[in-house]
Order: C-alpha cells, then sequence, then structure tokens
C-alpha cells in the first residue's frame, strides 16, 4: 500500500489529524537537509513534503525562494534529491511527496522522474503549474503508479473545477488557505471551514490546509477545519536563522506544532 494512503487511513481510524512538514532539499546542504528531514519524522511528522529546488519558484514567498537558492549554491539538483530520498529510506517509512514546478520535472524527463522518484522511495508529487486539465490530455504527465499526484484547490477555484481537482487528487488535496504564495503574510482566515466543506462535499480523499500556518493556536484551528495542517515557510525560516544547528531548531519548533495538530 502507498504510504501516504496507508498514513491517513491509520489517522482516521485514531481520530487524529495529519501533521504535514514542507522543507526544501538540500537546503542549507545535502547533510544538514537529510539531518532535518530526520528531525521531522523523529518528531511525529505524518507527511514531509520535500521541495525539489528550482530557480524561479513563482508560488513561493521569500522565506522559501531563499532556502531553495540556499540549496541551489549548495549543488543540489533533481538526482541529489532522489539521493536524498534514498538516504532517509534507509532508517525512515516516513511518506514524502515531492513539491516541484514542472521545469525541472520537464528537464528531467517526465516518465523516468515519475519512475525513478518512485524506486527512490517518494510516495506523492505535487507538480504545482501542472493544470488537471492537462494532466488528463497529457497522460505521461501523470504517469508513473508509484507516486500519488495531490492537487491544489484554492478559495477562488470555481465549483466545477472543484469537482474537476478533488477527481483527479490522490493521497490527500492540498486546500489554500487563501490566495497568493507561501509564507506568513496575514493569519489563515476563519472561512476555513467553509472551504473545507465545499470539497469534502465532492470527495473522500483527505484534505489538508496549508498557507500561512505559522503558530500552534493556528494549526490547532485549521485541523478542526479539515483533516491536517501543511506548514512550511514557519519551519523553513528556522533553517534560515539556525543554519549549523538547522536539525534541532526545527524539532523544537515542530514539536507544539505537532502536538496542537493531533490534539485537535
Ligand atoms: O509556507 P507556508 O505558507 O507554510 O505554506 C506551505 C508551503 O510552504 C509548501 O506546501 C509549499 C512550498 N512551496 C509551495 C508552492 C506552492 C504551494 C505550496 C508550497
Amino acid at each position: 500500500m502507498n504510504r501516504i494512503d496507508a498514513t491517513f487511513a491509520r489517522l482516521r481510524s485514531e481520530g487524529k489529524k495529519a501533521f504535514v512538514a514542507y522543507v526544501a532539499a538540500g537546503d542549507p546542504s545535502f547533510d544538514a537537509s537529510l539531518e532535518v528531514v530526520r528531525a521531522l519524522a523523529d518528531a511525529g511528522a505524518d507527511v514531509i513534503e520535500l521541495g525539489v529546488p528550482f530557480s524561479d519558484p513563482l508560488a513561493d514567498g521569500i522565506v522559501n525562494q531563499l532556502a531553495a537558492d540556499r540549496a541551489l549554491k549548495s549543488g543540489m539538483s533533481t538526482p541529489r534529491v532522489l539521493d536524498l530520498i534514498r538516504e532517509f529510506r534507509k532508517t525512515h517509512d516516513t511518506p514524502i511527496v515531492l513539491f516541484t514546478y514542472l521545469n525541472p520535472v520537464f528537464t528531467y524527463g517526465y516518465e523516468k522522474f515519475h519512475t525513478d522518484a518512485a524506486a527512490a522511495g517518494a510516495d506523492g508529487i505535487l507538480l504545482l503549474d501542472l493544470p488537471p486539465d492537462e494532466a488528463a490530455q497529457n497522460t505521461e504527465l501523470a504517469r508513473g503508479e508509484g507516486l500519488r499526484h495531490i492537487r491544489l484547490i484554492a478559495p477562488t477555484t470555481p465549483d466545477e473545477r472543484v469537482t474537476l481537482l478533488a477527481d483527479g487528487s490522490e493521497g490527500f488535496i492540498y486546500a489554500l488557505s487563501r490566495t497568493g504564495v507561501t509564507g506568513a503574510h496575514g493569519a489563515p482566515s476563519d472561512q476555513i471551514a467553509d472551504q473545507v466543506a465545499r470539497i469534502t462535499a465532492h470527495t473522500e480523499t483527505p484534505v489538508c490546509v496549508g498557507f500561512g500556518i505559522t503558530t500552534p493556536e493556528q494549526a490547532a484551528m485549521v485541523a478542526k477545519a479539515g483533516d491536517g495542517v501543511i506548514v512550511g515557510s514557519a519551519i523553513v525560516k528556522q533553517i534560515e536563522l539556525h543554519p549549523d544547528r538547522a536539525a534541532e531548531a526545527v524539532r523544537e519548533f515542530v514539536a507544539p506544532l505537532i502536538d496542537a495538530t493531533h490534539g485537535a
């Protein structure tokens, strides 16, 4: 069974919500990043969303932009991201979703990317700029049985596209708490429960909410509304602030967020 599906099935049976942690692979270096990802898993993150660093991350705010830049400068590349996953898999079973843009996957080769990523130990993929209609038309974009395709739904997504996206989403659905780019620009809105309900009306697939979640209070609020909480920039900021003790700083930072999510 796919690790993402197994994790959500387990959490549902335990009545718990998922904590999904995002970091850019290779930030600030291969070795330090591997330690960070292991620390996230050890701290109890249910899913790790691992960013394949890309030079033009159009949906990312400044914190994630700088992280991608640090990773690229440290020599990170798509094959090295797969190496990092292989290393992580020697010790951990936590599901991994690869987050990236179409360009790095196009350059690597769509089909080869899916095959190699699944073989390395990835469980899902979130291709930010792949519209669902394109995925349906160009099946090689969505090839690779080992990887679940996770799709984003924004508050501005029209209802007819919510159905299309919910049908095409596997593993879980990523509901954006607001429009704009990633990062802590304003608190998550109190409309979140309504937005999640708009999606769950169309699907049984778990719905996780991300964008701008920074504090345990926000995590608890969002966890009550959906099936999981996604936190990126706030974790990545810890790596930026403490490059020499990134894993430890991340572990300390996520512990209360994970408690708040699991306790919601
Ligand atoms: O950083 P935030 O606001 O906590 O949001 C999660 C996010 O970082 C992660 O899921 C992600 C990183 N880059 C993205 C680009 C688009 C959508 C989502 C993402």
